[in-house]
């Protein structure tokens, strides 16, 4: 009997000493940080030609997280619509992809402080005749299924026909072979595929209210605080500043993730 209690009592010690030492995040895998991401969201976050993740929001988590003493990061592209329920489930320990924070999203998962803000893009073909947001009237845009731009295009475009994607890459083959007339997205990732397709940008939106934020499950405040500590390290000393210009070179700079900066980002 005495050689069972003490077992038992080791085991519960155990993992209270795991818990209070070995996973102060409350990681997946202690020591390891599982991201759900995108392929198709260059140059935030994108698969390069090995098939490995990378970009801007890539190399700035990455960046966090070995701050956080982690480098043990791991990528799974996932439809955008699907990350943050994934997120909320337990499936992933964060969702990088330039993810607006919003008080709807905050409803599911909780977020760092905001790390970028910009803009949204309603991109076209230079023959489309869709010169402003007004010209969208009665043509079909594009939209990502759960992003910001379907409910900015739900509330604002409302005589556009809405065309739901699961990703970038179906709704720009879908323009570039005539289906849709347009595709609302990402400024940085419009400009991308701009110059790869010989496409043109026909609106930016300003999306300076829903700045993106890494998301994690909610009630974790470990993981958050820590998150949000070594994002504003990076932003002190510069290294937002070396990968904002690496990523997104000549695109206006927001004043807050710079040195000195407020570092707000969260609305
Ligand atoms: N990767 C995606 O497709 C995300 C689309 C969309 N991103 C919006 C946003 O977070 O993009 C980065 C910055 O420009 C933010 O200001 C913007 O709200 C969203 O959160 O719904």
């Amino acid at each position: 009997l005495v050689a069972v209690l003490s077992l038992a009592a080791c085991g519960a010690g155990a993992d209270s000493t795991e818990n209070s030492t070995g996973n102060p995040y409350g990681l997946i895998k202690p020591g390891q940080l599982r991201v759900a991401s995108l392929g198709d969201a260059k140059p935030y976050t994108f698969t390069d030609a090995n098939g490995g993740f990378t970009g801007f929001d890539v190399e700035l988590f990455r960046d966090v997280a070995k701050r956080m003493g982690i480098t043990d990061v791991v990528f799974t592209g996932q439809d955008f619509s699907a990350i943050l329920p994934a997120v909320a489930n337990g499936q992933f320990d964060a969702g990088v992809a330039a993810i607006g924070i919003t008080d709807a999203r905050r409803k599911t998962v909780d977020f760092s402080t905001g790390y970028l803000a910009g803009y949204l893009t309603v991109m076209t073909k230079k023959d489309s005749g869709i010169a402003s947001a007004d010209g969208l009237a009665g043509k079909r845009l594009g939209v990502v299924q759960g992003t910001l731009q379907e409910a900015y295009a739900v509330k604002n475009f409302p005589k556009a026909g809405l065309v739901r994607f699961p990703d970038n890459n179906a709704a720009v083959s879908a323009l570039n072979r005539g289906s849709v007339d347009a595709h609302f997205l990402d400024y940085e990732a419009a400009k991308s595929y701009i110059a790869q397709f010989s496409l043109v940008s026909a609106a930016d939106i300003p999306s300076f209210d829903a700045p993106a934020g890494f998301a994690i499950e909610k009630d974790n405040p470990a993981l958050r605080a820590a998150l949000d500590k070594a994002l504003i390290e990076a932003m002190e000393d510069g290294t937002w500043k070396r990968l904002y210009e690496k990523w997104f070179p000549g695109s206006p700079m927001p004043e807050q993730y710079l040195p000195g900066g407020d570092h707000t980002g969260t609305p």
